[in-house]
């Protein structure tokens, strides 16, 4: 999962949009990138990395300007090459640079009409150099110097009829402003908010999650609609237009699982307390599957995202609560990371066993989801090894069974732990006494909030195998399976427009 940020200022955007990036940090720790646009030109700095070690002073000083996009990265597509970082660009038509979250399930088909139709060169395997194309495309062919707003949105509109997948964009065009637009279920997410400037001025902000509108000072206006375009011209003015028939307006739920941030709020839902409902769901499934003798002594969550969710579920279940592991702060999402050798390591080196909490009790160990297992095995591992009586595991979702084709990096049916195999094998394999997941329903009953979002519903495809979007063949994911399993990525053929470390430069900015 990725995060874009995009700013529209009276000031110099290149700290904001640091900052921003840093808040957003969670959603892709491979590379990450800005561009700002000053007098026509943009000023890029990308390279693989966590956003403090992309970012020198150097690169801040030379990304200048009052407009710019930011994205940090967690691969889907593609290599993890840093030519395959992002912002993208292209020079034609104006100059064009985007950054994307999700994932287009149709790039390799519009990959073949961008080249044999369009005329237009990709250089990496990128859906989101195709997204880009396919923007640019529709943009060239207006054949105007001087597009307007609607001219902007009409463009948008029939690249959306192009698009299939899950995207939330931000990009700019030079000598026109900032655009954002969301994919027609707002699978993925996109909010922007405003704050004043000193001298009284409007400026905008767009970006995957609140939290980074809000770490910025500036107060959430509203989600981007699924299907929605926004355009914020030189001179501030902000235009929204509805480009395409919204479709059933179903967010991603593993966003709300996992990704997201407890205190961000997405389509109007707090993450927070939807975790709260799923720890509170899970405890009564607790009790009425192990009955009010369920021998748990203590709940210790498996830090960090699970920590809301296991709050509440001792809660409800009145049994003492315990930070039981330790995590190291230094040390990233374990999910996120590219292969399994450096997942399965992290873990350990992230977590550590705090052995009085431990100590002949019988212990419910709480994590978010089970994907893989990775965490489970070793975290159920180093409880034994800390004195624990009896392990027993509560995932807060549901059985993670298929594979994700919207932005998540889960491809392989075969690596997914849950796949093929029943909760009993499930239990075995992972080593523990007892395993409870949440059910499905429960977990809809526990996002969904009527009251305050207008959201119909959920895409739920890695629990239930049905893709949203309605065209995922068994040919795709096959063949998505063959791209991109951890073996493949090990031995993934970088492609070359730039040595691995050097970072794409289009802009003339040289590096130190
Ligand atoms: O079954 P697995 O394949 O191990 O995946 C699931 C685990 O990965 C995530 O943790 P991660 O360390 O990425 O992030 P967190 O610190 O936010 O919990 C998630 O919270 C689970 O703990
Ligand atoms: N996780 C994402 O949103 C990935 C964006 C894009 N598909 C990439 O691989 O760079
Ligand atoms: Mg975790």
């Amino acid at each position: 999962m990725c995060g874009v940020v995009g700013v529209a200022a009276h000031e110099p955007v290149n700290q904001v949009l640091y900052d921003a990036l840093t808040v957003l940090q969670h959603r892709g720790q491979d590379a990450a990138g800005i561009v700002t646009m000053k007098d026509g030109r943009f000023y890029l700095r990308k390279d693989n990395g966590m956003v403090r070690d992309v970012f020198m002073t150097r690169h801040m000083m030379r990304l200048i300007g009052e407009f710019g996009v930011g994205h940090v990265r967690y691969p889907t597509a593609g290599t993890s090459s840093s030519a395959e970082a992002q912002p993208f660009y292209v020079n034609s038509p104006y100059g064009i640079t985007l950054a994307h979250n999700g994932n287009l399930t149709n790039a390799e088909t519009l990959a073949k009409e961008l080249y044999q139709d369009d005329l237009r060169h990709l250089n990496t395997n990128s859906d989101s150099e195709v997204l880009l194309n396919v923007l640019a495309h529709e943009i060239q062919a207006l054949g105007k110097t001087q597009p307007t707003p609607d001219d902007i949105f009409t463009a948008i509109s029939s690249m959306y009829k192009r698009l299939e997948g899950a995207y939330a964009v931000v990009a700019l065009i030079t000598g026109q402003g900032l655009i954002a637009f969301r994919d027609p279920n707002g699978i993925r997410p996109l909010v922007y908010g405003e704050r004043v400037s000193a001298d009284g001025q409007t400026e905008y902000m767009v970006a995957s999650e609140s939290v980074a509108l809000t770490g910025s000072g500036f107060k959430v206006v509203r989600d981007v609609k699924p299907g929605e375009a926004i355009f914020i011209d030189l001179n501030h003015k902000l235009h929204t237009y509805q480009c395409i028939e919204p479709k059933e307006y179903t967010p991603c739920m593993f966003e709300y699982v996992y990704f997201a941030r407890p205190d961000s709020i997405i389509d109007n839902i707090s993450v927070y307390k939807a975790r709260l409902r799923m720890g509170e769901k899970l405890a009564q499934k607790i009790r009425k599957e192990w009955g009010e003798d369920h021998d748990i002594d203590v709940v210790i969550p498996i830090p960090d995202t699970s920590r809301t969710s296991a709050m509440e579920l001792a809660l409800n279940l009145n049994v003492k609560y315990r930070e039981g592991f330790m995590k190291n702060r230094y040390i990233g999402r374990t999910f996120i990371m590219p292969g399994q050798q450096q997942r399965k390591k992290s873990v350990r080196q992230k977590l550590n066993a705090v052995p009085l909490e431990f100590k002949n009790k019988n212990v419910l160990l709480v994590d978010d989801s089970i994907v893989r297992g990775t965490t489970c095995h070793e975290i159920i591992q180093m409880a034994r090894d800390a004195g624990a009586n009896k392990v027993f595991f509560a995932s807060a979702a549901p059985p993670v069974k298929y594979p994700n084709v919207y932005g998540i990096d889960m491809p392989v049916r075969s690596e997914l732990i849950a796949s093929g195999h029943t909760v009993e094998e499930v239990r075995q394999i992972i080593g523990a006494d007892r395993l409870i997941f949440q059910d499905l329903d429960d977990l809809i009953e526990a996002v969904q909030d009527t009251k305050h979002s207008k959201v119909e519903g959920f895409d739920c495809a890695v629990f239930d195998g049905k893709y949203i979007t309605g065209n995922i063949t068994e040919e795709y994911l096959n063949c998505l399976q063959e791209q991109r399993n951890d073996k493949a990525k090990a031995n993934g053929i970088e492609v070359i427009n730039n040595t691995p470390d050097t970072p794409v430069d289009m802009t003339g900015v040289q590096e130190n």
